[in-house]
């Protein structure tokens, strides 16, 4: 039964939201509403100006036998700083000040439209850039690889701090814990990442660099490449970072052990 064309549009938006980074024949579409190739081009451009004018994202036409249409998630530098701003405002409470200047971040990585904003914001910074899979580090960076992948449409993989057999053989590196200034170890399972893959690294908190350094280590050891590197919050540190080239969201300027308060302001995502 021929669909009408404001079912096919709330369909076909649904459809292209649910599958970003997803050639998608026109074919697909002519079938899915037993509708005319025509009528379905003339549909996706309705679709493909309302995503630029809101924002939402680019819908790129693939031309040819072959082509279709492909939705890349974005989001407007304007409500990415506005989402931003307001979080540092709220992560400047009182409490979240733990021992050894680190910043209680639980709560927020566990709430799902958070997670999402955040995804949709890495994922941003990234446009046009081939990417093929998101690396973390257990455990609370988990969260966010697994934002950020959903709107790359790509795999990510975790890194771990301790041994698991169920990981199977794998390759490890030592790295210098720019918090604690030890030697640690990280581990990746071998099957994880195919040589020359492009990795982009996220991880919840930056201190000394020291943990995504070693994953910028695993990256070498594993013959690939890395994209870049976006943390969700990052702290002063009284050494030299391990890392230089990284993007935070959010940037605690100022603690105050004293009266356990920070200072959190947006991070260098808006400027870098
Ligand atoms: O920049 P650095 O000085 O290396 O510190 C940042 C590390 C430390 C902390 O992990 P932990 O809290 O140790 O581990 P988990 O994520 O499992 O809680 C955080 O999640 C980053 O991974």
């Amino acid at each position: 039964m021929k669909v009408r064309r404001s079912e096919r549009l709330i369909d076909m938006t649904h459809y292209l939201l649910e599958h970003p980074h997803e050639l998608i024949p026109l074919t697909f579409f002519a079938k899915r509403y037993e509708s005319a190739k025509s009528s379905i081009s003339e549909d996706l451009a309705i679709v493909k100006k309302t995503f630029k004018e809101r924002g939402t994202g680019i819908l790129d036409t693939i031309p040819g036998a072959a082509g279709g249409v492909l939705f890349v998630p974005e989001i407007p530098y304007e409500d990415a700083k506005k989402y931003i701003t307001d979080l540092a405002e709220r992560l400047s409470e009182q409490d979240r000040l733990l021992p050894g200047g680190y910043v209680y971040l639980s709560d927020l990585l566990g709430e799902p439209e958070l997670l999402r904003q955040v995804g949709r914001i890495i994922a941003s910074k990234y446009l046009g850039q081939k990417i093929d899979a998101v690396m973390t580090v257990a455990t609370k960076g988990v969260p966010i690889a697994q934002a950020v992948s959903s709107y790359l449409n790509v795999p990510f993989v975790i890194v771990r701090r301790d041994s698991k057999i169920t990981e199977g053989s794998t390759v490890s590196v030592n790295y210098v814990s720019g918090s604690s200034e030890r030697i640690e170890k990280m581990e990746l399972s071998k099957r994880s990442l195919k040589r020359g893959s492009r990795v982009l690294v996220v991880d919840d908190f930056m201190k000394g660099g020291g943990t995504v350094n070693g994953m910028k280590s695993l990256i070498e050891e594993f013959e690939c490449e890395l994209v870049g590197v976006t943390v969700f919050a990052e702290t002063k540190f009284k050494g030299i970072k391990a890392i230089k080239d990284y993007t935070s969201l959010l940037y605690v300027e100022d603690v105050d052990t004293k009266t356990k308060t920070i200072s959190v302001v947006p991070g260098n995502y808006f400027t870098a």
